[in-house]
């Protein structure tokens, strides 16, 4: 560490980083290897064969030494990561100058974000669903072209060719790189890892690009809307895109920030809500009474305004919103919060932290810890305004932005089934989806997308309670398990596929209507455009 110049709190964090970014990552890849070796037992034959032959020659089962000769072996880890990249998307990165690819111009600065999905399908488009581990062997690559286009790890694109390095599948073990210096490694054709500078130092591999067509489409249409002297606001609903690019001037933001930020919701945004809804849907499917409650909320609705629930609801479907935070209580898709370092030392519960040191919060701790005598019950009336009482009834919850308060202060929404009413109480406080919640973070860098997630599972949630009864697909009646399997997103591990039956034919016709309506909108605004 002298000559390294590394202090004691880097290496911690370098400890953290692998973990981190090397435990799921390989897991997962390691679950597609299996997946695929149970299905194809040719396959399992052949590498048997192979790790046979080694045990015969050294008397001894295979160690770290013999990679180089177990080339099969290496090319079933190699094909699972072609076929299924953990990692769907690289991670992106800032053009240092402009550049033209596949006829696309890419401005400096611009971000960009490789898609290993696709990369890997271009690569064998007629046969890219088989799982083939023998299209990695030296054997199936000749001077004559045959093989892939491959890029190689690290420095641009060679031709599959040049890869003819490797030791024959089934040949004499060597441990030598071949005469030309090139091996057909796990790189070799993979972007899983990633590529250049900051491939992934646990192996090491990209390109792709984020198109901004799209983007610049928008701000012609909202340029050329301004100077025709017309504010694009008043004819039509903008998305959050167009919004952006009106006040870009006034913000000071570049085109290139609109994409960022967009890339970065799509990144932050889809996956954190989707997991979410996973176990919204999986705790309702268990839970019948609980749908049943949140049908006659929805009901109460719908009588009463004649359509169905809409963002504006929000505040009079307490027990609904109560669903999507009790599912964020009792499983939170991130079990960690992101780290974060002190600023000052300090003692929490007893532990003298250091200044300078990297915290990070248990967000399944936390949440446990509001209701230990059942925690595993899940229960959304917890979040009901009738719930808490001056006498302290209710878990101490922290407030969302200031300290902790007692629930007796939180005792300020309208009552379950009370009157619809979106105003705050009078003490100016919510029981909202952030209050004893640690799901989306804490302080300055909270979750700037709370509010969308929360509205987003609010539209869902409601409205399928308004028109069906959701049940287990695979075992009808009976419950989910309901344990968690541990990704970058702590989704069910039990697949939660479920039927969705139609309550009453009245609602079919008010989603028919409302779509009707929305067509009407799209093509108004696409003879606007
Ligand atoms: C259920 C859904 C979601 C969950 C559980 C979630 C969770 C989180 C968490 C834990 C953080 C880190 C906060 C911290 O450092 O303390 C975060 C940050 C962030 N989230 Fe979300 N999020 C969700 C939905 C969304 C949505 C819908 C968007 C935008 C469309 C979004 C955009 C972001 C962004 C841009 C950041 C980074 C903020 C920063 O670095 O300052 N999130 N989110």
């Amino acid at each position: 560490m002298n000559d390294e110049k590394l202090t004691l709190n880097d290496i911690k964090l370098l400890m953290v980083d692998f973990m981190f970014a090397g435990i799921d990552t390989t897991s997962a890849t390691l679950h597609w290897v299996m997946l695929y070796l149970c299905n194809n037992p040719h396959v399992q034959k052949r590498a048997q064969a192979e790790a046979d032959r080694l045990v015969t020659t050294h008397g001894r089962l295979p160690c770290f030494e013999d990679m180089d000769a177990m080339p099969y072996t290496r090319a079933i880890i190699k094909e699972a990561t072609r076929i299924r990249p953990v990692g769907p998307l690289g991670l992106p990165r800032q053009t240092i100058e402009e550049d033209t690819v596949a006829g696309y111009y890419i401005p400096k600065d611009a971000q960009v974000i490789y898609n290993t999905v696709g990369i890997h399908e271009g690569l064998y488009p007629e046969d890219t669903e088989m799982f083939k581990p023998e299209r990695w062997l030296a054997a199936n690559f000749n001077d004559s072209g045959n093989g892939p286009i491959l890029p190689a790890a690290g420095s641009g694109r060679r031709r599959g060719s040049d890869l003819k390095t490797m030791a024959e599948d089934g040949a004499a073990p060597s441990s030598a790189p071949d005469e030309a210096g090139h091996r057909l490694d796990l790189l070799d054709g993979i972007y899983l890892f990633g590529q250049g500078r900051r491939l992934c130092p646990g192996e090491r591999v990209g390109h792709g690009v984020h198109s901004s067509a799209y983007l610049r489409e928008l701000e012609a249409i909202i340029k050329g809307d301004l100077a025709k002297g017309r504010d694009p606001r008043t004819d039509r609903e903008l998305c959050y895109a167009e919004e952006l690019l009106l006040t870009m001037n006034d913000e000071k933001l570049t085109l290139n920030d609109i994409k960022l930020l967009m890339v970065d919701f799509m990144f932050a945004g889809i996956d954190t809500t989707s997991a979410t809804l996973h176990w919204v849907m999986l705790y309702l499917c268990n839970n019948p009474h609980v749908q049943k409650r949140a049908q006659a909320e929805a009901d109460r609705l719908v009588t009463t305004h004649g359509r169905l629930p809409c963002f504006e609801d929000m505040d009079a479907m307490p027990y609904t919103r109560a669903i999507i935070k009790e599912a964020t209580r009792i499983r939170p898709v991130g079990p960690l919060g992101l780290p974060r370092q002190t600023i000052e030392e300090d003692t929490v519960a007893g532990y003298y932290i250091p200044k300078d040191a990297q915290v990070i919060y248990n967000t399944v701790g936390i949440h446990e810890g509001l209701y230990p005598e059942d925690t595993e019950m899940f229960k959304p009336e917890r979040w009901l305004a009738a719930n808490f009482n001056d006498s302290g009834n209710g878990p101490i919850l922290p407030a969302a932005g200031s300290g902790r308060r007692r629930g007796s202060d939180l005792k300020t929404m309208a009552e379950d089934g009370a009157a619809p009413s979106s105003a705050p109480d009078e003490a100016g406080h919510r029981l909202d989806l952030l209050d004893g919640i640690y799901l989306f973070g804490q302080g300055r860098r909270l979750c700037p997308g709370v509010h969308l997630a929360l509205r987003e599972m609010f539209i869902l949630v409601s409205r399928l309670m308004a028109c069906v009864t959701l049940d287990s697909a695979l075992h009808p009646g009976k419950p989910f398990s309901d344990e968690a399997q541990f990704g970058l997103t702590a989704l069910p591990k039990e697949k939660v596929l479920v039927t969705a039956t139609e309550r009453d034919p009245a609602m079919r016709e008010m989603l028919n209507m409302e779509k009707r309506q929305v067509m009407k909108r799209r093509v108004s605004l696409s003879v606007h455009t």
